[in-house]
């Protein structure tokens, strides 16, 4: 459904994108990763027909996005990453807006959606959070019903909450058949909803996986405190990843083997255990490190 083949586009010598290939099948939920100016917006840009490739194409639903670029536009569901609003509207002006340049008459899939994300769309927008934007850009590109989906960072300023309401509705377009492209830097919203992922870096796409692997890489760190110095030299002796940090107090490193570091917690006495979220970048640098130890 979403085709990108051989794309390039040079800003500089180290800043574009550089020979990208990839493919969305129909259905499919894909992940865009990768960290800040690597080049995913740039990407979108391109499959929204917004910019011209130096070479190669990208298409969607066998269209190629420069060449047909008012008729992808129109299709395709957009969220920019930073959306830009006309002054002196409220979200609800906005919407109608939208909806007319759509000639979308039907307005039940858009108040749905309002009542889902609980917007108030009276408000005038200028007064609006970041959050509320967010909720006005989503609404914005779901309310049409399109096939094919391109979200650039659909959940930054959206709470925890609103978070939940939106993966929800990514997973049920996904049982309805829709295909979506969505750039992120939450590796949890990313597990949770896609059946593959690019990571891209330097505007290159250094690993194209389907989620299980990439689940595979996904490291934690727990920090544990135990009550004796045996139990510290029987955490320290095992195959984990291991680094003191206080007294009795280690980092222990689990990747894929939560069942050996569940035994070995069994056979210590355990005073304190704490878990940190992995950063989404360090994830993708030790991703990148390993495979390329492995080349
Ligand atoms: N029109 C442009 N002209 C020149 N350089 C550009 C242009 N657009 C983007 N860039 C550069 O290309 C690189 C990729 O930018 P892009 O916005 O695609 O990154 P991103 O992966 O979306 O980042 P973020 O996660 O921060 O949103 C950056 O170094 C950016 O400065």
């Amino acid at each position: 459904m979403i085709q990108v083949k051989g794309l390039s586009k040079r800003f500089t010598k180290e800043k574009g994108l550089f020979d990208l290939n990839f493919e969305v099948k129909r259905g499919e939920v894909f992940g865009y990763i990768g960290p800040n100016g690597a080049g995913k917006s740039t990407t979108i840009r391109h499959l929204m027909g917004f910019m011209k490739p130096d070479s190669g194409y990208s298409s969607i639903d066998g269209m190629d996005c420069w060449k047909n670029a008012a008729r992808i536009q129109e299709k395709t569901g957009y969220l920019p990453g930073e959306i830009v609003f006309l002054e002196g509207m409220t979200g609800l002006g906005f919407l109608s807006l939208v909806q007319k340049m759509r000639k979308q008459e039907s307005i039940k899939r858009r108040d749905e959606l309002i009542e889902r994300f609980q917007l108030d769309i009276n408000s005038p927008i200028r007064k609006m959070s970041k959050g509320m934007k967010q909720k006005v850009g989503i609404i914005a590109a779901f309310m049409h019903a399109p096939q094919v989906l391109i979200l650039d960072e659909p959940t930054s300023g959206l709470d925890p909450l609103m978070q939940r309401v939106f993966i929800d509705l990514i997973l049920e377009e996904k049982q309805n058949n829709k295909t979506i492209l969505m750039s992120s830097h939450s590796f949890q919203e990313i597990e949770r909803t896609c059946d593959s992922a690019g990571i891209i870096k330097d505007g290159k796409l250094v690993a194209l996986e389907d989620m299980h692997l990439l689940r595979r890489v996904q490291r934690r760190i727990f920090e544990v405190k135990v009550k004796s110095e045996d139990d510290m030299n029987h955490i320290l002796q095992s195959s984990l990843v291991t680094e003191v940090k206080g007294d009795r107090t280690i980092h222990v490193t689990v990747q894929g083997n939560d069942q050996e570091f569940v035994q070995l917690l069994s056979r210590c006495e355990v005073q304190h255990i704490d878990t940190r979220p992995q950063d989404l970048e360090d994830i993708f640098m030790h991703y990148y490190d390993r495979r390329e130890v492995e080349r």
